[in-house]
Parts: structure tokens; C-alpha cells; sequence
């Protein structure tokens, strides 16, 4: 009895530590979508799913019967119950029955956001219509309004939007008018669903916010009508957030994850398709493949899709080792006769002029040696100066002219940060990707988190066979766990520049780093399954 009371503390204290979000909605009595689809996809990506219901529908999954709301006061007593104990930090809304009810749940948003959880993330699905057919609920245009404004991210398909807006919504200039306008109302942000959008040849789920687009666009696949999947896509969006994923990567993962589930789904020859068995049984997990990852734009316009594909040659010597980023000729030349067979020069102050004289001298330092010289930023002068390469942050790419670069043959290096860029910036196929800052660093100021060692070995594994640079706070002591996450290079600055003895600095760390490679066990091999490097002790740096 004892052993059981214990049992169970742990169980209930593990489970609080998992990151909770709260799906309020309705009951499906079939499983197929509702919060009972919630649950399931907020479990099979680690994350614990409070459930707060706002109706029952008796339905199967291809007919609705009847469906009954419940009160205010027990919706009220469901909130009250969780509220202290089980705070969340994301909240998924989808059905929901009557005004009241949407009311309610807005003027609670609000508090939950002022007294307890400022950054708490809410989105909400805007089920109108059951995938089986059956109205869900009736909503004033007044709740709408209000719900549309307390929200984070509303998730509508074309058809919700449509209903949402008035407008109709028949092609890409129609769906991003409708969604903007939804923004005009109030709306933080839109993501629009293009599951049902039959005018696109491939499956394209836009973002719209005030300040960005973000395109997320997949192949079609020949499952059809899955039900469930917009419960599925916003409670895992909710899922991600909670776990600590800025939105554009929590949305990444989220169209991950959906592609995910519909590729392991059964097809079945009725009307609907079934994600039960894979689904139900926890075993789509967290998407680790790139095959399952859209691709992204920011934008109709995004510079990096330009019309004209770009190349950009592939590093000569893929063995990089140790990459030293340094700001001055005389270290550079020291690490090059040390061995290094790529090095950056990364001038942040000083005129052109003296930017320039720079530039060439490490140009000449570089020459009849196997070192392969990327210019941090400077990409006119380092075309200029015939170097190997160009390195591009994020902000660097919206001034920086990539047919120029392309065309006089540079190498390119592009900082990432997330998924997102990830995905956008793969498109480009450069020479090589960084992934940053992996641990904090004082080096430079970082507007993203530290990315730690997991999600280091998942974007190795997203690059396939694009080159890896990983940088930020790397040192003696971490190099071994950041070597085995598989990637290719490692960029350090203070590591080597503030060495007494950048050389010795520079050897001691390739050592450990081949050393690392020669015995470790590969950690990209063991990340199969949600929650192994957990297991490994080796999560978020
Ligand atoms: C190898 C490598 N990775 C990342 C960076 C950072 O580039 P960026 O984000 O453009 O920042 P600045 O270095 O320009 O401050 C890099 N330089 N090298
Ligand atoms: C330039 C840069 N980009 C991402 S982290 C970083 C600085 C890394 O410096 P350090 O190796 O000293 O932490
Ligand atoms: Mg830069």
C-alpha cells in the first residue's frame, strides 16, 4: 500500500515537470478529433495535456446525432480545478458551443495572462463544422471578435477563413487578403490550413502576422480527408510552444508532425482515413526526418527563392575540424600554420578602407595553403579580394545580393537559429550551415536561447548531407558532447582568441574533437525516439 501511495507521488511528480497546455473543446465521442485527439498528440510529443470540456458530441465518424453543451458554471469549475495546480503555459482552444461559452473562455484568457502566466500561448482552431458534418456551435460576431483579439494564433482552413471573414477565399491572393484582414480585426496572427485548398498543386499552410509571412509548403499526399487534423496541428503547435520553441519553430514542427502523422496513417476506401492505430498508440513522435519537414518562404517574395536558382559550390575539403572565427590577420595567419582548414575573418569595427587592407592580406596569408578563408559579412570586399567564402547571418541575407556572391563562385556559410531557418535556408543548398549559439556565449548578443546539444543533433539530421558548423560557447570542456552530435565543424572565437596560446588552444580542441569522433558513439543514432536523449542525459545542453 505504501509502495503504491509512493508510485504514484512519483508519477504525479513527474508528470508535473512535463510542460502542461490545456485543450478545451469538445468531446468526440469517435476519437477522431475533439480533445480526445488533443490528448493523444499532446502525449506522443512528451507534453501534458490538462482537458476542459466544452460540449459533447455524439457522433461517429461520419455522422453527427446531437450535441450537448455544458454550463458555464462547469466550465467554470473545470478552470478553477486546474488553475492552481496545473497552470498552463499554452492553451489550445477548439469547439465551442455558444457565445457564452467563448466569452467566458476570453475574459479567463485575459486574467490567466495578467495574474498568473504572462507568456501563456493561446490558440485557437476555429471549428465551425464537425469533419463529420454537424454544426458545432453557434457564435456571435461579437464573440468572434473578442476571440480573435485575446488569442496569440488563430488556425483556420480556407473554409473556416472564409466563413471568419466574409471573403472569399479561391486563390493565394484571396487566402492572404482574408487573412490580413482577419489582422485588420484584431488578430495577432493567422495560420491558414491549405489541406482544403484545391486550387494548389502542392500543400501550402500560410502564417500572417504584422510583422511576418511565413509560407510552410509540403508535397500533397494521397491520404485525404484525415479527421482530427486541425485539432492535431494546433494542439501540437500548442505542444511545441509549451516546450519551449519560439512560433516560428513551434509551427514548423507542428506542419512536421501533421506530415508525419498523415504519411504513417492507413488509407482507408471510406470517405475518411484513419490515424488511429499509429496515432493512438503514441508512436508518431516527434518529427526527426527531413522527408517529413516543410519547406519554408518568408514570403511570395522571399529574396532567398529568387526565380533564377542559385548554386553555390561545395566546401573542397568537407574534413573541417576545428573552425577558428578571429578578427585579426596576424591570429589568422598563426591558426593557419597551426593546421586550420577552415578559418573565418570576422572584422565587426573599422573603416572600409581598413576593412578591406584586411580582407587582402588574409587573402594572401590563405594562398597555396589547403585553408579555406570565409569573410564574415563583407561579402563585396571578400568577392573583391577573390576569398574562398562568404558567412551570412540572418540579417546579413535581406542586404546582402546572393546572385553576386553565386555568381563570382564564393562559397556561402548561413547562420541559423531554429527550424524555421532551417528549413527556409536549406533551400539555398550554401556550402555549409551554421547552428547557434549552442551554449550562451558573451561573444556576441543573441536575441534567440541557447539551442543546447538535442536540438543541435536533430538539425544535423535535418541537413542531411549539407555540411554542419555548430557555434556559441564552445570550449575544451564541451567539446566531446558537441562532436557527438555528428556535425561537421566546430566554430569557437574566445576558445581560441583568448587562449594564451591560440595554437596550442587550437590543437588541444581538434584533439578532443577526433578524439571524441574516434570513440563516441554516435548521439544522432540514438535520437529515434522522442525523449531518448532524455534518457541519455544529454537534453538542451
Ligand atoms: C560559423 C559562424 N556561425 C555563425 C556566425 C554568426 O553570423 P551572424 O549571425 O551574421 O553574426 P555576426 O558574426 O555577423 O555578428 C558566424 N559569424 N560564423
Ligand atoms: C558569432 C556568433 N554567432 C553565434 S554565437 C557567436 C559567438 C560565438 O563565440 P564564442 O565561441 O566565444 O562563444
Ligand atoms: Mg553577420
Amino acid at each position: 500500500m505504501i509502495e503504491t501511495t509512493r508510485g504514484l507521488f512519483k508519477a504525479t511528480q513527474a508528470m508535473s515537470e512535463e510542460p502542461v497546455v490545456w485543450a478545451i473543446g469538445g468531446i468526440d465521442t469517435s476519437g477522431g478529433a475533439g480533445i480526445t485527439r488533443d490528448a493523444i498528440t499532446l502525449a506522443d510529443i512528451n507534453v501534458h495535456a490538462c482537458v476542459l470540456t466544452t460540449q459533447v458530441a455524439n457522433q461517429s465518424h461520419s455522422i453527427m446525432r446531437s450535441a450537448s453543451a455544458l454550463s458555464i458554471d462547469t466550465l467554470n469549475e473545470q478552470w478553477q480545478a486546474l488553475e492552481s495546480d496545473l497552470p498552463p503555459r499554452a492553451i489550445k482552444i477548439g469547439a465551442i458551443a455558444n457565445s457564452a461559452q467563448a466569452l467566458f473562455l476570453c475574459e479567463h484568457v485575459v486574467k490567466i495572462k495578467q495574474y498568473k502566466t504572462a507568456n501563456c500561448f493561446v490558440v485557437w482552431d476555429p471549428v465551425l463544422v464537425s469533419s463529420s458534418g454537424g454544426v458545432l456551435g453557434e457564435l456571435s460576431q461579437h464573440s468572434i471578435d473578442t476571440l480573435i483579439a485575446t488569442v496569440d494564433v488563430v488556425t483556420p482552413n480556407v473554409k473556416e477563413l472564409a466563413q471568419l471573414t466574409g471573403w472569399p477565399v479561391h486563390c493565394e491572393k484571396s487566402l492572404l487578403a482574408a487573412a490580413q484582414a482577419l489582422i485588420a480585426r484584431g488578430a495577432q496572427a493567422v495560420y491558414v490550413k491549405g489541406g482544403h485548398a484545391h486550387w494548389q498543386s502542392t500543400a501550402i499552410d500560410t502564417f500572417v502576422s504584422a510583422q511576418a509571412i511565413r509560407i510552410f509548403q509540403q508535397p500533397r499526399d494521397n491520404m485525404g480527408n484525415l479527421r482530427g487534423t486541425g485539432c492535431m496541428f494546433s494542439s501540437a503547435l500548442a505542444g511545441f510552444v509549451a516546450s519551449d520553441y519560439d512560433i516560428q519553430d513551434a509551427l514548423t514542427l507542428a506542419n512536421a508532425y501533421l506530415h508525419k502523422v498523415r504519411n504513417a496513417s492507413v488509407f482507408s476506401s471510406s470517405s475518411v482515413c484513419s490515424a488511429d492505430q499509429i496515432h493512438c498508440a503514441g508512436l508518431v513522435g516527434f518529427p526527426l526526418t527531413p522527408v517529413h519537414y516543410p519547406s519554408v518562404r518568408y514570403g511570395e517574395n522571399d529574396p532567398i527563392s529568387h526565380k533564377t536558382p542559385m548554386q553555390f559550390p561545395k566546401l573542397t575539403n568537407t574534413s573541417l575540424g576545428i573552425y577558428p572565427v578571429v578578427s585579426d590577420v596576424s591570429q589568422l595567419e598563426v591558426l593557419v600554420k597551426a593546421g586550420a582548414v577552415i578559418i573565418q575573418l570576422r572584422i565587426k569595427f573599422g573603416t572600409e578602407d581598413f576593412k578591406s587592407t584586411q580582407i587582402a592580406k588574409a587573402v594572401e596569408v590563405v594562398k597555396n595553403t589547403p585553408c579555406q578563408l570565409f569573410i564574415n559579412d563583407d561579402w563585396e570586399l571578400a568577392i573583391k579580394h577573390g576569398a574562398y567564402g562568404v558567412h551570412l547571418g540572418q540579417e546579413d541575407l535581406e542586404t546582402a545580393n546572393l546572385q553576386a556572391i553565386s555568381r563570382a563562385g564564393l562559397r556561402l556559410g548561413v547562420s541559423t537559429h531554429g527550424y524555421c531557418e532551417l528549413q527556409r535556408i536549406k533551400r539555398l543548398s550554401p556550402s555549409y550551415i551554421a547552428l547557434g549559439h549552442i551554449f550562451p556565449t558573451t561573444t556576441k548578443d543573441m536575441p534567440s536561447k541557447p539551442q543546447g546539444l538535442d536540438r543541435l543533433s536533430r538539425y544535423v539530421r535535418l541537413c542531411a548531407d549539407i555540411p554542419t558548423v555548430a557555434i556559441g560557447g564552445i570550449n575544451l570542456s564541451r567539446i566531446n558532447t558537441v562532436a557527438s552530435t555528428g556535425v561537421s565543424s566546430i566554430a569557437v572565437v574566445r576558445a581560441v582568441t583568448q587562449a594564451a596560446d591560440p595554437a596550442a588552444a587550437f590543437h588541444d580542441l581538434l584533439r578532443r574533437m577526433n578524439d571524441a569522433e574516434d570513440n563516441g558513439e554516435d548521439m544522432v543514432d540514438r535520437i529515434t525516439e522522442p525523449g531518448a536523449l532524455v534518457q541519455h542525459g544529454l537534453s538542451y545542453g
